[in-house]
């Protein structure tokens, strides 16, 4: 039987990208694109069809903000299928991002420079919500949404004699000192981002305590920097455009900087070949 694999936040950026990598590497996969735009998401299917005419791929209706939603879709989901070879969770937002310009001279012109540049650490803040569920929007979207749809599926995700992966796409910003256990959902602070992706990497490892031993195996992937929606909201893209010159010397001194979505999906496809790669 073939793999069934299935993508949050599918139609743009790094999951796109990832889903014509795993289309390259197997055009016969079941893949099901999890989206909250269904027009954006029939774009994408158009595309992949495009480059692989005969692939077989479907939509699901996911906003992995809402709770509602991921219990509805993870049901659809059960439904469709009764196997789930690969869970990516990829869906992902930074609202709002600052740049703190006096940090990043500062950082330019000291010995921390390359990993500034690999980890953006304390170069960004940004601008949380509060969502209709009322939970802060970055926690509910990059990490709590995702829990619930593994949560929910683990009846076909743990199943007896087969293996399955859960990726998530985690980020190298992801960093300790902003995550806190008295504030899981990061309401007090101002990187919501980098406390939500260390916690998914926390998440990951409980994930493998718990349900390696039912042939469950979950893993964290940092695509590096990637030029995508994301990154524009940082920066416009003209202005990437502009300084690309510059990210490609910066790429010689840190492999991070991976900088096209086709790159960057890279460090995520080669799961499905069983290869073990190294970050
Ligand atoms: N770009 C980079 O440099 C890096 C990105 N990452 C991570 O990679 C992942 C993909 O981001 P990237 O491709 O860069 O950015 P994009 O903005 O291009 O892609 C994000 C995807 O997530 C979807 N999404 C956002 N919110 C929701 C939601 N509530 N429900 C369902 N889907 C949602 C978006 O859908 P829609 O089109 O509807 O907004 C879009 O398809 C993210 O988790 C990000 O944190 C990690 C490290 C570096
Ligand atoms: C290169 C230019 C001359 C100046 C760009 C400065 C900053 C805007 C970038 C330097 C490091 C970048 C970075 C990210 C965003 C843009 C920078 C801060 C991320 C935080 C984007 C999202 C991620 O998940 C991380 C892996 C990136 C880490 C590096």
């Amino acid at each position: 039987m073939e793999k069934v694999i299935l993508v949050t936040g599918a139609n743009s950026g790094i999951g796109l990208a990832l889903c014509e990598r795993l289309l390259c590497e197997d055009s016969r996969l079941q893949l099901c694109l999890a989206c909250r735009n269904m027009q954006r998401a029939e774009a994408a299917r158009s595309a992949l069809l495009t480059s692989h005419p005969d692939a077989h791929i479907d939509l699901l209706h996911l906003d992995v903000g809402s709770v509602r939603s991921v219990l509805h879709a993870a049901h659809k989901v059960k439904a469709r299928y009764n196997r789930l070879d690969y869970l990516y969770l990829n869906a992902g937002i930074m609202p709002n991002p600052q740049i703190d310009i006096k940090a990043f001279f500062k950082g330019l012109f000291s010995s921390n420079v390359v990993k500034m540049f690999a980890t953006a650490e304390g170069l960004l803040t940004q601008q949380d919500r509060v969502n209709k569920d009322g939970l802060q929007e970055v926690f509910a979207t990059n990490l709590f949404g995702h829990f619930v749809l593994v949560r929910e599926l683990d009846s076909i995700l743990c199943q007896a004699g087969q293996t399955s992966r859960v990726v998530w796409t985690s980020s190298s910003n992801a960093r300790r000192s902003a995550f806190s256990l008295e504030d899981v959902q990061h309401r007090l602070g101002t990187e919501p981002y980098a406390s939500s992706k260390y916690a998914s990497d926390l998440i990951s490892l409980a994930l493998n305590r718990h349900n390696n031993s039912q042939g469950l195996y979950s893993s964290v992937i940092c695509p590096g920097l990637v030029m995508t929606n994301l990154t524009y909201g940082i920066l416009p893209s003209f202005f990437w455009t502009l300084i690309m010159p510059i990210m490609y010397l910066i790429r010689i001194f840190t492999h991070t900087f991976t900088l096209t979505p086709y790159n960057g999906a890279g460090a995520l496809s080669p799961w499905i070949r069983g290869q073990s790669i190294t970050v």
